[in-house]
């Protein structure tokens, strides 16, 4: 069923000719707008949508986090940790099941130190969060991922578990595990957690939103928990943490930090993040008082490692998280940096887990030199990834785009029952169109925020506490907010101005539809997009979406070998092994599927021009 107003252009249109709008014979016409959410089609937002605290002409909003409505702490000190006593902990010296203890991870008074406990911690979200929990009714449909398909290459893999008790993570991991209410581990944890605990090198590409985060949080934990390492050194102010894990955000890093925090709590596993744009004298006393998992920033560590604060020569695991983006142009020196021209372990001496929702075949053919003997494991069918999202993609012209926007939202709105919950993503190309976007939101009588690259790390963090509270549901953000981020009941991601590549819309829209929830993403298409055509009627495609008629005619028509779309004709989900073409000699790298569904044809090929296309948002 066509359901996009294109689509209703393209119905009235049928028979006639293709000549209408501007679109070189190719866009539709408008009709009477009839808003996405007033077709007939049931409602598919998971949460109501959102009501707002004013109508349009009530004037601006309170929610606006620059107007001073929004009430939170200054950012960062959620994740700076707090000050709250803990008086059910066990202590750190009774945590963790291997006998190395605290001795053995030097250069921190373990006894001194008070672990707060993450899972009741009095932070200010606490309130939001506990409505929002309140209205979740059965936690987590992770049914969706029932019939999943998956792939592994590599000699030996060894087979997926289908409960968490089948492995030995140890007694604290597998408490913090039910405390976290994780039943039975996702698809790509089934997986991957058994082949790290095996000490093999992974290269992991699963769906966004699919628990990738634990998958590579478990096993280091464990692992460090279990682990005889060497004494570390100690008297001096260097500390030598014995994994990291790199991530590309702010954001993100501190977002894993505060996963791993819960999943390590009283293991006696210390984790500590460092990022950008935060004091450093802070985040080095922090370091100083322990660490054995350091999350970070590249810049930040890098930073770190040439002032001698911290030494990776202790390193036994590395994950890199997005690492395909890691990897890619605007990061590779920095990441080459840290782990091959510093003190890291060489690869075989280390293990090493890459993790992304997509994985072009170039980045994979770079990461391999990371990588020893390692394991390729794809967790879904190409475009899985957005079964759980229902995608829509509309014909607006650059200048209909405002208007059209407020009509979403208008729509939303108007089918909100109890709309606070329901989030709102709009993603933009640029920083000032972020804040100009914003601005005329919040005018508009719609509480909104942003985020990206020109704000400070206190705005973000502001933003995105005040986004996730609901009290500004709708945020505006340029591709910083793209990966990895799992905001709960983000309901809508809107794609106000589409990215060049198929693979970041394939990560923006991941930040709904997560954890086996469904969501709505909305694609505003116009002429300037034509090189995405093709790829994005693919995805749809390959993810049963309705694909609109004259998006297809685009995408015939459109030649898409150039442009600034770098992984043109290959943006799928997930990928496939590199080492599997036959252009590659695999040099014994074989085959080895469990229960393989391999999607053959689907897969794209990455071949081709990686040009620059690194936006400036990014840290
Ligand atoms: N076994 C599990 N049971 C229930 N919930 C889980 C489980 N594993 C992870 N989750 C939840 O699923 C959500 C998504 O997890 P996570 O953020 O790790 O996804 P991801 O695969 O890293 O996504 P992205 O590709 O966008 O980075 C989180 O809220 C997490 O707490």
């Amino acid at each position: 069923m066509r359901t996009s107003w294109a689509d209703s252009v393209e119905n009235a249109a049928s028979g006639s000719s293709d000549n209408v709008g501007t679109g070189g014979g190719l866009a539709p016409t408008k009709p009477t707008y009839i808003p996405p959410h007033l077709r007939n089609r049931p409602p598919i937002l998971e949460s109501p949508a959102p009501s707002f605290s004013g109508p349009p002409s009530s004037g601006p909003p309170s929610g606006n986090d620059r107007g001073g409505g929004y009430a939170g702490p200054a950012g960062g000190s959620r994740w700076a940790g707090g000050s709250k006593p803990d008086f059910g902990r066990q202590g750190y010296n009774t945590g963790g099941r291997g006998s190395s203890g605290w001795g053995n991870r030097g250069g921190w008074d373990r006894g001194r130190d008070r672990e707060v406990n993450p899972f009741g911690n009095d932070d200010i979200d606490d309130d939001a969060e506990r409505a929002f929990s309140e209205q979740e009714n059965s936690g987590i449909n992770f049914d969706a991922y029932e019939d999943i398909p998956v792939e592994t290459s590599g000699n030996n893999v060894p087979p997926p578990v289908n409960t968490f008790a089948e492995i030995d993570l140890g007694d604290a991991l597998n408490l913090n595990i039910r405390r976290c209410k994780y039943v039975k581990p996702t698809p790509v944890q089934r997986y991957t957690i058994p082949i790290s605990l095996a000490g093999r090198d992974l290269m992991a590409c699963a769906q966004t939103g699919s628990g990738k985060t634990a998958a590579f949080c478990f096993p280091i934990i464990s692992g460090i928990m279990t682990g005889n390492f060497a004494q570390r050194p100690r008297g001096t102010r260097t500390v030598y943490p014995l994994a990291l894990i790199l991530s590309p955000t702010r954001e993100l890093s501190c977002q894993i930090h505060e996963e791993a925090k819960k999943f390590a709590y009283q293991t006696g596993v210390k984790v500590v993040v460092v990022y950008g744009g935060a004091p450093i004298n802070q985040q080095l006393r922090e370091l100083e008082r322990g660490v054995d998992i350091l999350v970070a920033t590249p810049g930040r560590l890098v930073d770190m490692l040439e002032r001698a604060k911290v030494s990776l020569q202790m390193i036994r695991y590395l994950a890199l998280d997005e690492a395909d983006r890691m990897l890619d142009m605007g990061f590779e020196p920095q990441i080459r940096k840290i782990v091959e021209q510093m003190d890291m372990p060489r690869r075989g001496e280390r293990q090493t887990m890459l993790f992304s929702a997509t994985f072009p075949k170039e980045i994979q053919r770079l990461a391999s030199d990371f990588l020893s003997n390692y394991i390729f494991l794809t967790v879904g069918r190409v475009g899985s990834s957005t079964d759980l999202i229902v995608q829509r993609v509309e014909y607006v012209q650059e200048s209909d785009k405002r208007s059209h926007l407020m009509d979403l939202l208008h729509a939303q709105k108007a089918n909100g029952v109890q709309a606070k919950q329901a989030l709102t993503l709009v993603f933009v190309e640029t920083k000032k169109g972020a804040d100009s976007l914003e601005h005329w939101l919040y005018n508009n009588g719609f509480p909104a925020t942003t985020i990206h690259g020109d704000r400070t790390q206190q705005e973000r963090e502001q933003a995105l506490r005040s986004f996730k509270s609901g009290n500004t549901p709708i945020l505006v953000a340029t591709d910083v907010a793209a990966r990895g981020l799992d905001i709960p009941h983000v309901s809508h991601v809107v794609n106000f101005d589409l990215p060049n590549d198929i693979d970041d819309y394939v990560h923006r829209i991941g930040r709904t539809g997560r954890a086996g929830k469904t969501g709505l993403a909305t694609a505003f298409f116009n002429d300037n997009n034509t090189s995405l055509a093709k790829p994005l009627a693919d995805l749809m495609q390959e993810s049963n979406q309705d694909v609109p008629a004259w998006l297809t005619r685009y995408a015939s028509r459109v030649s898409y070998g150039g442009g600034k779309n770098r992984r043109s004709g290959g943006g799928r989900f997930g990928g496939r092994d590199y080492r599997r073409d036959n252009s590659f000699n695999r040099g014994g790298g074989g085959t080895d599927y469990y229960g393989g569904n391999s999607s053959s044809g689907g897969y794209g090929n990455y071949g081709g021009g990686y040009g620059p296309g690194v936006t400036s948002a990014w840290d």
